[in-house]
Parts: C-alpha cells; sequence; structure tokens
C-alpha cells in the first residue's frame, strides 16, 4: 500500500475498457536516489492519458522500463496484456511495433526528403505490412491525415518546426501503431503551433482509435488532450482523476501543477 492521495472520481467507467498498458508498483534506485518507489498506471484502449510530473522526477526513467530498454528493480508491466519481462528479444521487438513514439528529439533525417523519411519506418518493418504494399500510398496517406501533402517532395530544412514536428507524427503514424507514447509534444513551439499540434493529437486519436500516453509540462496540453491524468509525485501516482478533479484539488502538492 502506497501513501498515495489518489483523486479518483472517474466519471468515466473503465472497469469495461481493455488495458492497453497495466504497470504496478514499478520501482527503481539508482543507488540512493529512489526515483520510483511503487508506480501505478492504467492506460485503457483508446483513450489519451496525461502524465505530470516535476522535471527529474522520472518519467523518462518509467518510459524506458514501459518499452524495456531499462530493466525495473521489482514491479510489473504488461504492455496489451503480456508482461514484458518475460518476453524474450524478438517478441519485445514485435511488441514495440505496437507502440509509436513521439519524443522531443524525434527528429527527421535531414539528409532525405519527407517522402523518404516516411518511407524509411515502412521499410524497417515490412513484415508488418507483408511485401506487396504500396509504399506511396501509405505515405501520401499519412501527410494528408496531417494536413502536409504537399511537403512530400521538400527537404526538412525547408519546414516550420510545428511542421516537422507533424511529419514526425506522421513518420509515427504510419506503422498503424496501437498506442502511441508523446514526451512534450508542444516543447519548444509557440503558442499558436502548439495548439495546432494538440488539436491535432486529439483528431489522430479519434480517427485512428490509438491510446495515447502523453507526459507534458503543459497545462493547456493537458487541458485539452487528457480524459485523466496522473501526476508523479515523489515516485508514486500522487494523484489520479480528469484535467477538472484535479484542478480542483486542495492538496498543495496537486496544486502546485496548476498554478
Ligand atoms: N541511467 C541513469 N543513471 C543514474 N541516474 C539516472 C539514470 N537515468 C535517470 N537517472 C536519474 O533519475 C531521475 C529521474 O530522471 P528522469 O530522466 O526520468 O526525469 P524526468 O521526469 O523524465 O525529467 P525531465 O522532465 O527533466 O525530462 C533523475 O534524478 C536522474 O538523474
Amino acid at each position: 500500500m502506497n501513501q498515495s492521495q489518489h483523486i479518483e472520481k472517474q466519471s468515466v467507467k473503465q472497469t469495461s475498457r481493455k488495458l492497453m498498458l497495466d504497470i504496478k508498483d514499478l520501482r527503481k534506485s539508482f543507488g540512493d536516489t529512489h526515483v520510483l518507489n511503487g508506480f501505478n498506471l492504467e492506460l485503457y484502449e483508446g483513450e489519451n492519458l496525461v502524465i505530470m510530473g516535476k522535471s527529474g522526477s522520472g518519467k523518462s526513467v518509467m518510459i524506458k522500463c514501459l518499452v524495456g530498454l531499462m530493466q525495473p528493480d521489482s514491479g510489473n508491466i504488461k504492455v496489451m496484456g503480456k508482461d514484458i519481462a518475460t518476453l524474450n528479444q524478438i517478441e519485445l521487438d514485435e511488441l514495440r511495433t505496437e507502440i509509436g513514439f513521439l519524443f522531443q528529439g524525434s527528429a527527421l533525417y535531414d539528409s532525405m526528403t519527407v517522402r523518404e523519411n516516411l518511407e524509411f519506418p515502412l521499410r524497417r518493418h515490412k513484415h508488418k505490412f507483408g511485401t506487396n504494399i504500396d509504399t506511396s500510398e501509405l505515405v501520401a496517406e499519412a501527410l494528408e491525415n496531417v494536413g502536409l501533402a504537399h511537403t512530400i517532395d521538400l527537404m526538412p530544412e525547408e519546414l516550420s518546426g510545428g511542421m516537422k514536428r507533424r511529419v514526425a507524427l506522421a513518420r509515427t503514424l504510419i506503422l498503424r501503431p496501437k498506442i502511441i507514447l508523446y514526451d512534450e509534444p508542444t516543447s519548444g513551439l509557440d503558442p499558436i503551433t502548439s495548439k495546432e499540434i494538440i488539436e491535432l493529437m486529439r483528431r489522430i486519436q479519434k480517427q485512428y482509435k490509438t491510446s495515447s500516453l502523453i507526459i507534458t509540462h503543459d497545462v493547456d496540453c493537458a487541458r485539452v488532450v487528457s480524459e485523466r491524468m496522473v501526476l508523479l509525485v515523489d515516485g508514486i501516482d500522487y494523484a489520479k482523476g480528469t484535467f477538472a478533479e484535479l484542478a480542483a484539488s486542495s492538496d498543495k502538492k496537486v496544486k502546485a501543477f496548476f498554478k
């Protein structure tokens, strides 16, 4: 039993929905630094779940454990029902193809056109689509979905910051992931471009029915995009609930996120 003060008056009934991610009692320390002290998280099918935590609170460590890049000290992680600790490398790689990443540094390859940037993951994951796939059709469709069909033959240097982020999202979507992990999707963007990216994330989630885990410091992004939120404080899931529920909390540590 951890000492978290869950705020769980969730209006949406989650029990009947499929669990895409299920993290239980995750613990990870580096020497004397206890980063995760019993962190729990559930991501349901089709949901947008936002995680907020101060810088250095362990969000990246949690994501690394989640995708099998870091070994937790203890705890249990299930991705679409599969306990990742029991998977061999091939099974883990296969499971990772179901997860799309949009990280802060999801840079495009500068020496490749937009088209080539999008074809790249398709070539790497050919087995998922079969050998007869029409890559040009998939690339065109993915770009269309982020409103950038006209950029297909441009080089990344010819795109604005917001356009690059949208192309990176198209590159993630082209593999049809069931889960998308977003790490600070709006960082470094001006408010208007941030808003466009947030709108796009919402639209994509509806259109593709993906389940999304979104790490952000951006309160506006959290308000617009989240159905539920988890606050990571002191290495635990300190508070959970909708944006409105958490924003109305009188708890000092929760309030600090909404100032
Ligand atoms: N490989 C590692 N070895 C030692 N300490 C580490 C390692 N990885 C992370 N840490 C420590 O774990 C803590 C959490 O780091 P983490 O990168 O997960 O924070 P974060 O919440 O993602 O921060 P930010 O919002 O700034 O990206 C930090 O104190 C960091 O120094």
